[in-house]
């Protein structure tokens, strides 16, 4: 039997990877770098692992295909692992984070799938979804209004053709619902504190 030391602890630990997950416009940025700020955590930024292919053909206004996104998910799913080893930059220790924060659409309950095998090697890793709701017009609006964004309001319909939202099932698993409806600094509140609860659930 291995030993647990301080040195080692860490890789005991329970570590969390938090993906903010809903169509373009659900505020996964906003609710990300909040979530980013008030837990120290790092944070991975979805859009800034899609290849300039899928890139260009966002901003050419077509959706992206299931083959389109495959490898963009095993990337962050990758990432993801890879940064809860790293020591984190903006915290005065050499120890790894205890999470990380990752936006990706996550449209679909097999693209969550692919995410999850995260944890399928690692029993320290848990994964958790948090689904920022709101409708398709406020999500329309709100990217329009977005200024300097390959992906244009008009992409918002397709966004919500392809969404499966996380069914009762996934709710009860690891998947979290957020109405993100509100104003923004009532949305980073929210998923803060449903964030929060499920750390807080995990440890009792
Ligand atoms: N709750 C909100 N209410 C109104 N506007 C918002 C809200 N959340 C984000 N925004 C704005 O809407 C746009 C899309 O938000 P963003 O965080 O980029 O969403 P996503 O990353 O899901 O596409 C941005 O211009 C952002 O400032
Ligand atoms: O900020 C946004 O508008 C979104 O995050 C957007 O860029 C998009 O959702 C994905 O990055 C593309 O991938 P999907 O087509 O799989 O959502």
């Amino acid at each position: 039997m291995t030993a647990i030391t301080p040195s080692t602890a860490h890789m005991t630990q329970t570590k969390h990877i938090w993906v903010i997950t809903g169509p373009a416009g659900c505020g996964k940025t906003s609710v990300a770098e909040y979530l980013h700020q008030q837990l120290s955590l790092p944070y991975l930024e979805g859009d800034g692992f899609h290849t300039p292919e899928n890139v260009q053909k966002m901003a050419d206004g077509q959706p992206l295909t299931d083959a389109d996104r495959w490898d963009w998910l095993i990337l962050l799913r990758e990432q993801s692992l890879l940064t809860l080893t790293k020591p984190h930059p903006h915290v005065s220790t050499s120890q790894p984070p205890s999470g990380v924060i990752v936006t990706c659409s996550a449209l679909k309950r097999k693209y969550r799938d692919v995410i999850r095998i995260a944890a399928y090697h690692r029993p320290d890793v848990l994964v958790h979804f948090v689904f920022l709701q709101a409708s398709e017009s406020a999500l329309m609006d709100r990217v329009r209004a977005r200024k300097n964004h390959y992906m244009k309001d008009y992409m918002v319909h397709s966004q919500f053709q392809s969404l499966e939202a996380p069914m009762e099932d996934e709710l009860g698993l690891d998947c979290m619902s957020v109405d993100a409806s509100g104003t923004s600094k009532e949305v980073q509140e929210l998923a803060l504190d449903a964030v929060e609860k499920s750390i807080h659930k995990g440890s009792q």
